[in-house]
């Protein structure tokens, strides 16, 4: 985030000319081959070293990387001072500096020593007492409905990271979860979604969860809105709303005047980035469904990876290792795109959570010193929970002709050791087979002697693996509040390592806007054909087409 460009560092120029000379000869077969320690050069086992235990063991050995390779890498690392904005953050300094903010969801998680110089922080504390007490009054059954009945219930309204992070962590976390508490997310405009869960809750005996930053987001308070209108529509009084109708919101003037009192709204503040507060009152949900006591463990095996990223030395530091890869494979190898694919069903909204906080964060193409950048950067971040995606979309990743770096997660156990832990047996040696298969692929010489003579040249080469398919494998003993806690801390530090090299403001999201302006104007053009005007003929073409067939 110096706002220099990545390709004038001198080792990006030296990751060039590698690329250049030596690509054709990263083989994965030979490069196991040639050194029978690659699995232990090339893997690092994390263990926390304060809070709850946590390790996990991140394998990534099936890399296309010599030892100078990541030393030059590393080298680009220190030339863009990744280790000084690192240290900025953490000091809270405003390193966001197009909205001139500190970025510290560290702070959110600073059960250490971090000394962070920021108004706010010293409030951190007394926000999560607030939601420790109002999550147990809720789960305790103290707390009730207008009616005296129990919350049964709770819905939490609200788009983008005031969503993504409490679904992504409640569902993995499920068997944390208090079972007699159903939990829904509603966070699209489209009336269905909120239409839907309605039909689900009961008026007496639900939560209503407005979770938004600003409290300005048109998708947040119109569901909001409609939530409060079918609740009053059984309730009548609308004093009953305090019951039943709390916010998490940065924007007290406007939270009040939606008629939430400020005792029910959960302060954050502005230093706390949307797709980084699941850690702040909007992971109140989360809190409410797994309990706030492994709320704490979720932040505290967050903040054994804060002080992994912040003491380790870069050539250990597992965020920066998984930052180098990918800038490895996006600026050098040309690679679009960089999947997420858990073995565990619990993760199956990981790629989903991270597709916000990866392309929000770096799908940037000027520096913060306002150039255009001239190499790629935040990849395109899809996947999904294995063995699933082997059905569907593993043909292209081994077959197809793209290059695909991958990362592989799975637990070692089981919350669900059915059948004798049968399944999770078969799971995991897809998890060990899959990453197997991709790196070292099946030779055409291999693909005759099995088919044996006499087939068509076709058939051979279709039955090819060329194999060279990188990835990275992370194991992990369970997926625990902690661990999982860790394991999103590593891929925020991870974005935040990658964003200072490309030199781009990880912490801004200008790109979300320009949509947002014309669809208002559009919004206010509806009406009828002579109102559509100013735009190109396709858009008013499709306008007039809607026009024509909307029934209301
Ligand atoms: O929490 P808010 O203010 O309602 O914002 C929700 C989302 O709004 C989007 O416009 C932003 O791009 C996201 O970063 C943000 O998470």
């Amino acid at each position: 985030m110096s706002g220099n460009l990545a390709s004038e560092y001198p080792a990006w120029k030296k990751l060039s000319q590698i690329y250049q000379s030596e690509h054709s000869r990263l083989v994965l077969r030979d490069l196991f081959a040639q050194d029978p320690a690659r699995f232990s050069h090339f893997s690092k086992e994390y263990t926390s070293s304060s809070g709850p235990d946590v390790t996990f063991l991140l394998d990534y050995s099936k890399n296309l990387i010599t030892q100078p390779i990541v030393d030059t890498l590393l080298a680009l690392v220190r030339e863009a001072q990744v280790e000084s904005f690192r240290d900025k953050m953490f000091a809270g300094e405003h390193i966001n500096t197009s909205e001139d903010r500190a970025v510290l969801h560290v702070a959110l998680r600073n059960f250490g020593d971090f000394k962070i110089a920021e108004a706010g922080t010293d409030e951190v504390a007394a926000v999560l007492e607030h939601m420790k007490v109002f999550s147990n009054a809720v789960r305790s059954g103290e707390w009730k409905g207008y009616t005296g009945k129990t919350i049964d219930t709770i819905v939490n309204i609200g788009i983008g990271g005031s969503d993504l992070g409490p679904v992504m962590v409640t569902e993995a976390l499920k068997p944390y979860s208090k079972r007699d508490l159903s939990a829904h997310f509603v966070s699209n405009i489209d009336g269905t979604h909120i239409a839907e869960t309605l039909k689900l809750c009961n008026p007496e005996t639900t939560l209503f969860i407005i979770a938004s930053k600003t409290f300005t987001t048109q998708e947040t308070i119109t569901n909001a809105e409609t939530a409060r209108e079918w609740f009053l529509a059984t309730a009548g009084d609308k004093k009953h709303v305090a019951k039943h109708f709390v916010a998490l919101s940065t924007n007290t003037a406007a939270v009040t005047s939606f008629g939430i009192a400020e005792e029910n709204m959960f302060q954050f503040w502005d230093w706390v980035g949307g797709r980084y507060s699941l850690w702040s009152a909007i992971g109140l949900s989360i809190a409410l469904v797994i309990g706030y006591d492994n709320f704490e463990q979720l932040l505290k095996g967050a903040h054994g990876m804060d002080e992994h990223f912040l003491k380790t030395p870069l050539e250990n530091n597992l965020p920066v290792i998984l930052a180098i890869l990918g800038i490895w494979y996006n600026d050098f190898y040309g690679a679009q795109t960089h999947a997420l694919l858990p073995y565990d069903q619990y993760l199956h909204k990981f790629a989903d959570y991270f597709q916000q906080g990866d392309m929000e964060s770096n799908g940037k193409s000027v520096t913060k010193g306002g150039h255009r950048v001239d190499y790629q950067t935040g990849p395109i971040i899809w996947g999904a929970a294995g063995t699933n995606g082997q059905h569907s979309f593993y043909q292209l990743v081994h077959q197809g002709t793209k290059v695909i770096p991958a990362d592989f997660l799975a637990p070692a156990t089981t919350h669900n050791p059915i059948a004798h832990s049968k399944h999770h047996r078969i799971l995991l040696s897809n998890f060990f087979a899959q990453p197997e298969a991709l790196a070292f692929g099946k030779t055409e010489e291999e693909v005759r002697k099995e088919l044996g003579p006499g087939q068509s040249e076709a058939l051979y080469k279709s039955k090819v693996f060329e194999g060279n398919k990188p990835s990275n494998s992370l194991l992990f003993p369970k997926l625990t509040p902690a661990t999982l806690g860790a394991l999103i801390a590593l891929y925020e530090h991870k974005i935040f390592v990658q964003g200072v090299v490309w030199g781009i403001n990880s912490f801004d999201q200008m790109g979300v806007e320009l949509g947002k302006v014309l669809a208002k104007n559009i919004l206010a053009q509806l009406g009828t054909p002579e109102d559509v005007k100013g735009h190109d003929s396709s858009t008013t073409g499709l306008i007039h087409y809607y026009q024509k067939h909307r029934k209301e």
